[in-house]
């Protein structure tokens, strides 16, 4: 091993937090050093396995709890930490790992916008840390590798704009899209996305196919800032598990055809280890099936050029290409790893 960098996972006993903490200790050139929850946590000193049995002989080591004395030295003994972390939480750790010298890949929405105005509105909390909105890098992966090789705070993507911006960044960015008409994007989401502590939201019971946040989620403004154009944004919560299906239906621009379409997507995702495109949704689209257990996104249009409409759809892992598969992404971009575990194409 030329390399080892050595990893944190502050928030590892939670959905996103349990995967980050496998894809490290499956990586060659990652090292996970210790797993971490909050201080008072019920899980804290239990071993990390017998929370997720799914991880059993890999993730056989215990939780941490990140007591003062913990955050005291977690960022000089660990060079890159992840927060696995709700919003205000995250905003609150990131800046003293910082500042003891770690690389931060930060999954929550906590560093996302570089205007600070927005968190009281769409997060509920005023942001205290305006300087690092500033310094933060979005993590979308495919679209700023050149911004995330150098950054020190990486804001990993919500997973709803994940696959929303996967699917129409090459036509906005090839100027394909009608200038005026809004995309208008209706994507449903397995259960785990609203994370691991019981709710109302995914109590079993409770849980039906039914969209929610209509026209006020905090996803629309991220899809918007990153898109650099208004959207409408409808999430669903399905019945399932984990992954998201977006299907997103936009008006062209005058006189754009399919090839032109097809070229944009591929220009954009040629050869890239996580974007997997089907051009023309002939023979299949897109499924949760398809990218369950895996960091793929994988995204599919298909174009009526009498009316001038494109419907796209891209499906993802919340919990991978939508949260965990890409701050490892980002890790490996930060510090020029290869595209390990994604290369393959294998479930993770
Ligand atoms: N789930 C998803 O699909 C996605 C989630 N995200 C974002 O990723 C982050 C994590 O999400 P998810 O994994 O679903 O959340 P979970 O609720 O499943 O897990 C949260 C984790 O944080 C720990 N935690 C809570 N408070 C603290 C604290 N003060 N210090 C340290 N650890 C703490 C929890 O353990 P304990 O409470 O026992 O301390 C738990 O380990 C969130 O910001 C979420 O918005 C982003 C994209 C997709
Ligand atoms: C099903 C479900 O509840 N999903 C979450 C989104 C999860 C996500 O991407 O998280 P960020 O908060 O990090 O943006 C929601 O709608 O709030």
């Amino acid at each position: 091993m030329s390399q080892s960098i050595r990893c944190a996972v502050i928030g590892a006993s939670g959905y996103t937090g349990v995967e980050l903490a496998a894809l490290i200790a499956r990586h060659p050139q990652l090292e996970l050093g210790k797993v971490y929850v909050s201080a008072a946590s019920v899980d804290g000193g239990k071993q990390l396995s017998h929370l997720h049995g799914r991880f059993l002989g890999l993730l056989d080591l215990p939780i941490t709890p990140l007591t003062d004395d913990e955050l005291a030295v977690v960022g000089e003994q660990h060079n890159l930490v992840f927060l696995a972390t709700e919003h205000q939480v995250s905003t609150q750790l990131a800046p003293t790992l910082l500042a003891q010298g770690a690389v931060v890949m930060d999954l929550s929405g906590g560093f996302r916008f570089v205007d600070a105005d927005i968190y009281p509105k769409y997060y509920g909390f005023e942001h205290e840390q305006p300087e690092l909105l500033k310094q933060a890098v979005y993590g979308l992966a495919e679209w700023n590798a050149e911004a995330i090789k150098t950054a020190d705070l990486v804001a990993v993507p919500g997973c709803y704009p994940t696959a929303s911006l996967s699917a129409l960044k090459p036509l906005q960015q090839a100027g394909l899209l009608d200038a005026v008409q809004y995309p208008v994007i209706n994507a449903v989401s397995g259960v785990s996305g609203a994370g691991r502590k019981a709710s109302m939201v995914n109590n079993f019971c409770e849980v039906s196919l039914h969209p929610y946040g209509v026209l006020g989620h905090r996803h629309q403004p991220e899809i918007s800032d990153q898109l650099g154009r208004e959207v409408i944004f409808t999430p669903h919560l399905g019945n399932f598990p984990r992954g998201i299906v977006a299907t997103i239906t936009v008006k062209l621009a005058q006189g754009v055809t399919a090839e032109q379409v097809s070229a944009a997507y591929h220009s954009a995702y040629d050869g890239s280890a996580c974007v997997r495109l089907y051009d023309g949704m002939g023979g299949q689209t897109p499924s949760i099936k398809n990218v369950a257990n895996t960091c793929h996104v994988d995204v599919g249009w298909k174009v009526d050029e009498t009316t001038g409409h494109a419907v796209l759809v891209a499906a993802e892992d919340n919990l991978l290409k939508g949260a965990a598969g890409q701050a490892i992404q980002c890790a490996n971009i930060r510090f020029g790893l290869a595209d390990f575990p994604f290369a393959t194409g294998a479930a993770l």
